[in-house]
């Protein structure tokens, strides 16, 4: 895929690696709608990203993926039609906000952000790209995680958030809606980059902060552009549909499948 003059949405871009990713497409050419439910770090990210690139190619609209209405502000029904009547199309979408919690009450808001957020960024961006739909085609990565690929007695909750965007999206991507409205779906499986989310790694997002804390001290860390070079990769090259690509430090990326073993 020509990123150059294609317009892309990302989720919780104001920070991390979905501000790493907005950026990644900005500087190859594309044009940027990024949401983020905190408003304040938006503001702030928008207001770099503006003077670097220009007002014309970059927006940022306040949206908590889990609101699932437009009753309740605005949701990620308005950040679609919002995109498509600022920029005229939508070509990418990466459904990348986030979060940890494995504490009642928490563990209710982590499947409603990172499942059913990513569920519905998922629906919304086959309506939207689906040639059978009016769209022009494109691409839809969904953010994993390393984590997804392996067990964590310490982040269960979390990880079946992780695995779940990991089956959702080997499944879209062989589902009819995508295939014939030429929309390719990816996954993303990062291991540790350096990002809020693993700063503030707590007693609420795991069952034991203090193996958590020397995991992700004895896993060498990737930068989010490290990051985003992975991403990029699941966007331009047009052979890649279905697939799940690891990234971490020490390997680098490497293209996963996935097998069941019986015993
Ligand atoms: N940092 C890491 O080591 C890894 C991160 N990931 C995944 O990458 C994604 C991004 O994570 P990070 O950049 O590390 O986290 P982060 O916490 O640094 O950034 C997440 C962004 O999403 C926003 N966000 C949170 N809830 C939201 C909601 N309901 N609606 C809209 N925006 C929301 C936050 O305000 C923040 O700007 C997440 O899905 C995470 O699970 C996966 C593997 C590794
Ligand atoms: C508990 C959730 C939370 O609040 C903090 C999450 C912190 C980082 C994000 C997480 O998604 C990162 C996971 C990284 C895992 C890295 C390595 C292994 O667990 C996977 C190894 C699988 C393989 O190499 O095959």
């Amino acid at each position: 895929m020509q990123v150059e003059g294609k317009v892309a949405l990302v989720t919780g871009g104001a920070e991390g690696l979905g501000r790493a990713f907005t950026e990644a497409l900005l500087e190859a050419g594309a044009k940027v709608c990024f949401c983020d439910v905190n408003t304040e770090q938006g503001e702030s990210t928008y207001t770099v990203l503006k003077s670097k690139y220009g007002s014309d190619r970059v927006i940022f609209q306040k949206c908590d993926v889990s609101n699932q209405t437009e009753m309740e502000g605005k949701s990620l029904n308005y950040l679609f039609r919002c995109t498509k009547e600022t920029f005229g199309n939508i070509d990418i979408v990466c459904n990348n906000a986030g979060i940890g919690g494995e504490k009642p009450p928490l563990w209710g808001k982590v499947v409603d952000v990172n499942v059913k957020g990513c569920i519905c960024g998922t629906l919304l961006a086959l309506d939207y790209l689906s040639t059978e739909k009016g769209g022009s085609g494109g691409v839809i990565v969904n953010i994993s995680s390393a984590g997804a690929l392996n067990i964590n007695p310490y982040g269960p909750v979390y990880l079946a958030t992780k695995s779940a965007i990991l089956s959702l999206s080997r499944s879209f991507a062989q589902n009819p809606l995508a295939c014939s409205g030429g929309v390719r779906v990816n996954v993303l499986c990062p291991s540790f980059a350096e990002t809020s989310l693993v700063r503030n790694i707590s007693e609420q997002n795991t069952y034991d902060v203090n193996v958590a804390r020397k995991f992700v001290e004895h896993t060498p860390s990737m930068s989010p552009k490290d990051v985003a070079e992975a991403f990029m990769e699941l966007v331009v090259d047009e052979s890649k549909n279905g697939a799940v690509l690891k990234c971490s430090k020490e390997k680098g990326k490497q293209y996963c499948t996935i097998n069941v073993t019986y015993s």
